[in-house]
């Protein structure tokens, strides 16, 4: 099948990419030049993991390719992916100006029947507002389809090639059809295509992340609990997490959920209820409790320090708001990051492949090591912000021989609370107690 993707950030580049994977002919439309050179010229455009073999074959065998022209993107196209920004308005609605803008033209375009697909994380009602966009400028006749995308960054292509489920919101049994083709090696793959109405489809993308962040401000604030009363945080979510209906995934408590969707979505979702005279009490808690996860670490650090941070030098191990990715929109690092700086102290940041994009933010505001151990060198503590696999067995033997105190503030509950007492280290984590080794 022939189709277009419009918009060739992370969710455009990685459904395009898959699409083309499984056999259709798909070009990917950006406004943005270099982007478009690039991705042309087999660089690829994101960190993720698994994507880029996938992206070089499918461009090398034709099946993919780029343009920034809309015209000639959705010229042969059957279906037309929308996978554009939606993000947070000055009342923190989604702000849909990327989307009806390019429906609107595509409306110019059309001279046949076509399937435009709302990939974007877009409110209720969007599927109807991007048919009147595209009907102002052509009568003839096309569907609207809601396809919102559940991917994780850092596991995308596998979430994409097997998800655990795909939702299509739709109302004509054409391209209900069309849509179910485009599928079907994705259901042949056991996992169900869940058909239903746009609204309910659109709703269903936000109910999804609201749901799982307010499963993390939970635990947070179990964590917090935990530290006041002694109990042990990890323990009460393996406690917890062995009940099925609880489930053991997204109980890990840290320094708030950061990235590009759970803070934009669950706020529009609560300004999406107010349009319609409901006050989302929940979601309002889970943001509040998500700021304040944001500095959890702060109070600790300040404490420990007798409440003067100035000249004070600080190791942070990682700047991606999460692992595998070299996303850091929303990094809880950023956070912590201006506050210690505020308070006059130095920072010296490692990421295995964010510091890029930290640069192009913060300059030569902090510090960056080569390595792990190189930010490490005179630090009065280290800081652990983004629960990269090789930060969890480091060599403590080389960081100990580098850093000025063996402390360690984890916002990632990395090591076993014993075993780092053991090797002398002041250690302080989310919802566990404190640890002094022996030779502080
Ligand atoms: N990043 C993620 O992990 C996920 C994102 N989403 C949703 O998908 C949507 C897109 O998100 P991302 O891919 O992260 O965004 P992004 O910001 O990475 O990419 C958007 C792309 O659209 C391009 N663009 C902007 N205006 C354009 C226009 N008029 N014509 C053509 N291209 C244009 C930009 O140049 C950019 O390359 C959002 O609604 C987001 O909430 C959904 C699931 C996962
Ligand atoms: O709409 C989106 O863009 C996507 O948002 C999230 O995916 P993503 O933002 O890539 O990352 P997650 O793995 O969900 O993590 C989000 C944040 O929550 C934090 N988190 C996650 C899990 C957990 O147990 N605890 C926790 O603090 C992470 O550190 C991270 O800051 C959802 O998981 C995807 O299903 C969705 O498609």
């Amino acid at each position: 099948m022939k189709i277009a993707v419009v918009g060739t950030g992370y969710v455009g580049l990685v459904t395009g990419t898959c699409f083309a994977e499984t056999g259709n002919e798909v070009i990917c439309v950006d406004i943005d030049q270099s982007k478009v050179d690039r991705l042309s010229n087999g660089e690829i455009t994101i960190y993720e993991p698994g994507l880029e073999k996938l992206f070089l074959r499918n461009l090398k065998e034709g099946r993919l390719s780029f343009t920034t022209s809309l015209a000639d993107g959705i010229k042969d196209a059957v279906i037309i992916f929308l996978a554009l920004p939606t993000p947070p308005g000055a009342d923190g609605a989604a702000d849909l100006r990327y989307v009806l803008g390019v429906a609107e033209d595509i409306g110019k375009l059309l001279t046949d029947y076509k399937v435009l697909v709302d990939k974007s994380t877009v409110p209720v009602g969007t599927a109807d507002k991007v048919r009147e966009a595209v009907a102002k400028n052509y009568n003839g006749e096309f569907d609207v389809v809601s396809n919102p995308e559940f991917l994780r960054e850092g596991v995308a292509v596998d979430d994409f090639m097997k998800p655990d489920r795909v939702v299509i919101g739709v109302s004509s049994e054409r391209a209900r059809k069309l849509m179910g083709d485009l599928y079907a090696p994705f259901v042949r793959s056991g996992n169900p295509v869940i058909y239903m109405d746009e609204r309910s489809a659109e709703l269903t993308k936000y109910a999804a992340n609201s749901f799982l962040a307010t499963k993390i401000s939970f635990m947070n604030e179990i964590a917090q609990l935990c530290e006041r009363l002694g109990a042990d945080v990890d323990m009460v979510r393996l406690g917890i997490g062995s009940d099925d209906r609880i489930g053991k995934r997204f109980l890990f408590p840290g320094i708030g959920y950061g990235g590009s969707c759970f803070p934009k979505d669950v706020q529009a979702l609560v300004q999406s209820a107010s349009q319609v005279e409901y006050d989302f009490r929940i979601l309002n808690a889970v943001m509040d409790v998500n700021e304040k996860q944001k500095t959890h670490l702060l109070p600790k650090i300040r404490r420990y320090f007798g409440n003067d941070l100035k000249g004070k030098k600080f190791a942070l191990w990682g700047l991606a708001f999460k692992p595998n990715t070299d996303d850091i929109r929303e990094a809880p690092a950023l956070y912590m990051i201006d506050e210690l700086i505020k308070e006059g102290a130095s920072v010296t940041a490692f990421d295995p492949e964010a510091i890029r994009n930290v640069k192009q933010v913060l300059g030569d505001k902090i510090s960056y090591a080569e390595n792990q151990y190189d930010a490490l060198q005179d630090a009065d503590a280290l800081v652990i912000a983004t629960e990269w696999n090789e930060f969890r067995t480091p060599d403590f033997l080389k960081m100990v021989v580098r850093m000025r105190n063996k402390v360690i503030f984890d916002g990632r509950n990395l090591f076993d609370t014993k075993a780092i007492a053991e090797l002398g280290f002041h250690y302080e984590s989310v919802g566990r107690n404190t640890v002094t080794g022996s030779s502080k």
